[in-house]
């Protein structure tokens, strides 16, 4: 009997699988994204970016890290456009996952189960420390999670939490350094 997995020329369907990339702010997820694209799009696959309409912070269209790296992206207002506007691609990428409604999950796995590699990046917790959205409902289904850490501005441990500056108490403000700073665990509990 042949094994496939011992003979990947003999595989004949493409391995969709879900990836997440999460942490705090600054902690590089839009650059391991775009790091991660790129190296797509070099290979001469069909990649489709997308990432929420609302995200207009750096750019309208583009995907932006905090160093001004980008990528060529389609904003989209739910997730149900992803499924729509990724299906017929090779690599579906999407930043900002903790702004997209419920059913992000459900469109990543179909989209896997098509043969699709779905590389999702977002925030895990918001200003409170508390899981963000979609986003631990896509952990608990990814086949690879990858946890990226800031650098805490406070004692310069490493950072998994965003500390907010600015007074507001709704769960969505758009920012960067001027409303966020990432803290570690111990500097986040001070206040
Ligand atoms: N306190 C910090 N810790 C780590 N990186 C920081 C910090 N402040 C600014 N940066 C910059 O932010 C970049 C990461 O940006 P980005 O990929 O957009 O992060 P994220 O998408 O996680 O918010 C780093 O490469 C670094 O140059
Ligand atoms: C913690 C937290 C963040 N936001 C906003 C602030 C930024 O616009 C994005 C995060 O961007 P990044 O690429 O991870 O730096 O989210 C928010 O609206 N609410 C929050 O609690
Ligand atoms: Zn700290």
């Amino acid at each position: 009997m042949l094994f496939t997995e011992h003979n990947p020329a003999l595989r004949t369907k493409p391995a969709g699988s879900i990836e997440v990339i999460c942490g705090s702010m600054f902690s590089g997820k839009t650059e391991e994204l775009i790091r991660r694209l790129r190296r797509a799009q070099i290979a001469r696959l069909d990649v489709e970016i997308f990432k929420p309409k609302t995200d207009t912070r750096y750019d309208e269209t583009a995907v932006v890290s905090h160093d001004q790296n980008s990528i060529h992206s389609t904003p989209v207002e739910s997730s149900s456009a992803i499924l729509l506007l990724g299906a017929n691609s090779q690599v579906v990428g999407i930043d900002e996952a903790q702004f997209f409604d419920d059913e992000l999950p459900e469109v990543c796995t179909k989209l896997a189960n098509k043969g699709i590699r779905v590389i999702v990046a977002g925030l895990d917790m918001d200003f409170l420390g508390k899981p963000f959205g979609p986003m631990p409902a896509l952990l608990a289904i990814a086949e690879d999670i990858t946890k990226v850490h800031a650098i805490c501005v406070r004692c310069g441990n490493p950072a998994s939490y965003s500390y907010r500056t600015a007074l507001s108490e709704s769960k969505i403000l758009l920012g960067e350094k001027e409303s966020y700073e990432p803290r570690c665990r111990s500097c986040f509990a001070e206040g």
